[in-house]
């Protein structure tokens, strides 16, 4: 049976995205729409353009043409600080912690506000709202017994929990997740599943870049699958990864 897609606006718009590097074209025209409360999959075999698609989005590319929209407004090229002030957010591959600060220092310093700075006192005072508020989200991800410790003393899959609640802290419209479950103990990969599941029950929608292909099932309401650099197919979740164009991308010649 085909689920019908949300009706909900777009959150975020890309629109024929170009990237060429010297003489590789690494993004040949990728479109793609991810709508309010959506968890959207965009998968593709290796060099399919998935990063490229991550990093350009986010400003850490400069695109060679197309556009990028932030609900109505065109943010093309924007920087990533900007972006983020904007309300998109995105969690690397290899998480990003500061090492040799706490669980809870790392997610207050990626307050964010839209209109006001991190105030000092986010840090010192446990009564800040910042600072409530990354305690409340470090429980929510299932890592308050670690609040105190260094990230840099964390497993991999307890940084990705990090940099998920690190993510929400700003209130984000949108949340780029690449590769949430890569390289993480599988005890650890249902845990992320729920908190995303969960966070996306809340109200937060996700763009996910995945290799996983059963979080991508369990994860998705819809399914981006790029190939050389361009879309390939686009549908609900089975229907996408049943395709026989995929399946030829995947494990063809
Ligand atoms: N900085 C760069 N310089 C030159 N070529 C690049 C660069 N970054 C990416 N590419 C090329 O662009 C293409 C798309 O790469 P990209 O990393 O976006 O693919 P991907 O789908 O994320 O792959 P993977 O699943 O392996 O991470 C590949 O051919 C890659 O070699």
């Amino acid at each position: 049976m085909t689920t019908e897609r949300t009706e909900t606006d777009p959150v975020l718009r890309v629109r024929d995205l170009r990237k060429h590097f010297d003489g590789i074209v690494a993004l040949d025209g990728v479109d793609l729409e991810v709508r309010d409360g959506e968890i959207v999959g965009l998968i593709g075999p290796n060099g399919a353009g998935k990063s490229t698609t991550f990093n350009c989005i986010m400003g850490d590319l400069p695109a060679t043409d197309g556009s990028v929209y932030l609900r109505e407004e065109n943010v093309t090229d924007k920087r990533t600080s900007a972006l983020v002030n904007e309300g998109i957010t995105r969690a690397y591959q290899i998480p990003r912690v500061f090492p040799d600060l706490t669980v809870h220092e790392n997610v207050v310093i990626n307050m964010r506000h839209r209109t006001e700075p991190v105030l000092p006192t986010a840090f010192t005072s446990p009564k800040s709202d910042v600072s409530e508020r990354a305690h409340e989200l470090i429980e929510f991800v299932g890592i308050d017994h670690l609040r105190h410790e260094p990230a840099g003393d964390l497993s991999t899959g307890q940084k990705k929990l990090l940099n998920i609640a690190a993510t929400i802290i700003g209130d984000p419209e949108i949340v780029l997740l690449d590769e949430p479950t890569a390289g993480v103990n599988p005890g650890l990969i249902e845990t992320i599943i729920d908190t995303i599941d969960e966070l996306n029950s809340n109200g937060t929608t996700y763009l996910i870049v995945e290799h996983n292909m059963d979080v991508v099932k369990q994860l998705s309401d819809h399914l981006y699958v790029l190939a050389n650099g361009t879309n390939l197919v686009q549908g609900p979740p089975q229907e996408a990864l049943d395709d026989p164009q995929v399946l030829n991308a995947y494990f063809g010649e």
